[in-house]
C-alpha cells in the first residue's frame, strides 16, 4: 500500500509489474500509451532533448524529473504536439503523432495542463472551464448551421464544467474573475479545465508549484483520483516528497537524455540521493553509481557515491532518532 505519510484519506496501492525485463533507460512496458524513439529537439547548438527510447505506461502515474533545463518541458511540449522535434517518432495509443497540432492531440485524448496566463485570468472560472471543451461538435459544419444542436452542445459543455468545478471545490467561484484565485485553487482550475474533454491521458505541468500547504494533500487526492478513473497521468515536478509519494513509475532526465527509470522506491533510495543527484552532479550516471549499469565511476562519481553513503548514513541516524 502506499505511505499515508502525507495524510493521504485513501492509501492506494502503487501500480507495479509496468515493465518488462530491467528498470533502465528506455526499458519496454508492458502496456504503453505512449512510445518514442529518437526524439531529439535542437535549439541553435543546444540540444534540449534527445530521448533514444521511452514508453509511458498506461494506467499509472508517471513522474519526469530531473534538474533545471533537463529538458522536461520541451519533452512535454514535444509529446503533446505543442512544439516539434527535428528528429524521431512518438504515438499515442499507437497512432503517430508526427505532424499532429496540440488541439488534435488534445481531441485524441492526451490532454496538458497549462499554467493561468494573464489573459485567462482575466475571464471567470467557468469561462476558462469551457475553453477546455474539446470534441465540440459546433465546429462540424453540418452542426453548426443547426442551432439545436449548438445548444444543446452548450447546456452538456456547462453541465459538464459545473459537475467538475464541484469536485474541486470551486463551484463557488464560477462566476469569479480567475485573477482572484490563490496559487493552489489556479492548479486545481487547470487540472479541472484539462479534464473537460474526458482525456485518457493526463499531462500535468507542476502540479504543485505554488500550492501553499493546506492544498497540498486535496492536489494529491484529486491526482490519484484520475488514476482510480482509470486516467494515465504523466507529470513534471520538482517536489520530490510528492513524486516519491503518488509515482508509480518515475523517469529521470538529465542534459535531454533519459538517465534513469523505475518504480519510485528503486530510482529514489533516498532523497539524499536525488538531492545530490539533482544538485552538483549532473555529469554523473546514476545508474553507474547505483550499480545498475556498468561503467566507469570516475572523480565524480566516486564524489558522489561518498556522499551518498554519508547521506544515508546520516538518513537512517535521523530514522532511528524519530523512532524512538
Ligand atoms: N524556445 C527555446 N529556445 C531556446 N532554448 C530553449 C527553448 N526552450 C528550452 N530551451 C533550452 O532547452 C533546455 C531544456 O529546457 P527545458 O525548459 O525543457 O528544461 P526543464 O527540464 O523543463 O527545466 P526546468 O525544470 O527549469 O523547467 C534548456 O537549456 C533551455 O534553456
Amino acid at each position: 500500500m502506499s505511505s499515508n505519510a502525507t495524510g493521504s484519506s485513501v492509501p492506494r496501492a502503487k501500480s507495479t509489474g509496468l515493465h518488462t525485463g530491467d528498470a533502465a533507460p528506455g526499458c519496454k512496458k508492458v502496456d504503453p500509451i505512449i512510445v518514442a524513439d529518437h526524439v531529439a529537439r535542437h535549439f541553435g547548438g543546444l540540444t534540449a532533448v534527445d530521448v533514444e527510447h521511452l514508453e509511458i505506461p498506461r494506467g499509472a502515474i508517471t513522474a519526469l524529473i530531473g534538474p533545471n533545463g533537463a529538458g522536461k518541458t520541451t519533452l512535454f511540449n514535444l509529446l503533446c504536439g505543442f512544439d516539434r522535434p527535428n528528429t524521431g517518432s512518438w504515438s499515442f495509443n499507437g497512432t503517430s503523432l508526427a505532424g499532429v497540432p496540440a488541439y488534435r492531440v488534445a481531441r485524441m485524448g492526451m490532454v496538458r495542463t497549462f499554467q493561468l496566463t494573464k489573459a485567462l485570468s482575466l475571464l471567470t472560472v467557468l469561462e476558462n472551464m469551457k475553453l477546455g471543451a474539446t470534441k465540440q461538435r459546433g465546429e462540424h459544419l453540418w452542426a453548426s448551421v443547426i442551432p439545436a444542436l449548438w445548444r444543446t452542445q452548450d447546456r452538456e459543455i456547462e453541465a459538464r464544467a459545473h459537475e467538475l468545478l464541484a469536485r474541486f471545490k470551486l463551484d463557488a467561484k464560477a462566476a469569479d474573475y480567475a485573477a482572484s484565485l490563490s496559487g493552489g485553487q489556479r492548479k486545481l482550475l487547470e487540472m479541472a479545465r484539462a479534464l473537460m474533454g474526458r482525456p485518457e491521458l493526463v499531462m500535468l505541468d507542476e502540479p504543485m508549484a505554488g500550492v501553499n500547504p493546506a492544498l497540498t494533500q486535496s492536489l494529491l487526492d484529486h491526482i490519484l483520483e484520475l488514476k482510480d478513473e482509470g486516467m494515465t497521468v504523466l507529470f513534471v515536478e520538482h517536489d520530490m516528497h510528492m513524486v516519491r509519494h503518488i509515482a508509480d513509475w518515475v523517469v529521470v532526465m538529465a542534459e535531454g537524455r533519459i538517465v534513469a527509470e523505475g518504480p519510485p522506491e528503486t530510482v529514489m533510495q533516498d532523497q539524499a540521493v536525488i538531492d545530490a543527484y539533482l544538485g552538483s552532479h549532473q555529469d554523473v550516471d546514476l545508474g553507474v553509481v547505483t550499480g545498475r549499469i556498468s561503467g566507469e565511476l570516475g572523480e565524480a562519481g566516486e564524489e558522489l557515491l561518498e556522499e551518498i553513503e554519508e547521506a544515508v548514513e546520516a538518513s537512517i541516524e535521523e530514522a532511528e532518532e524519530e523512532n524512538k
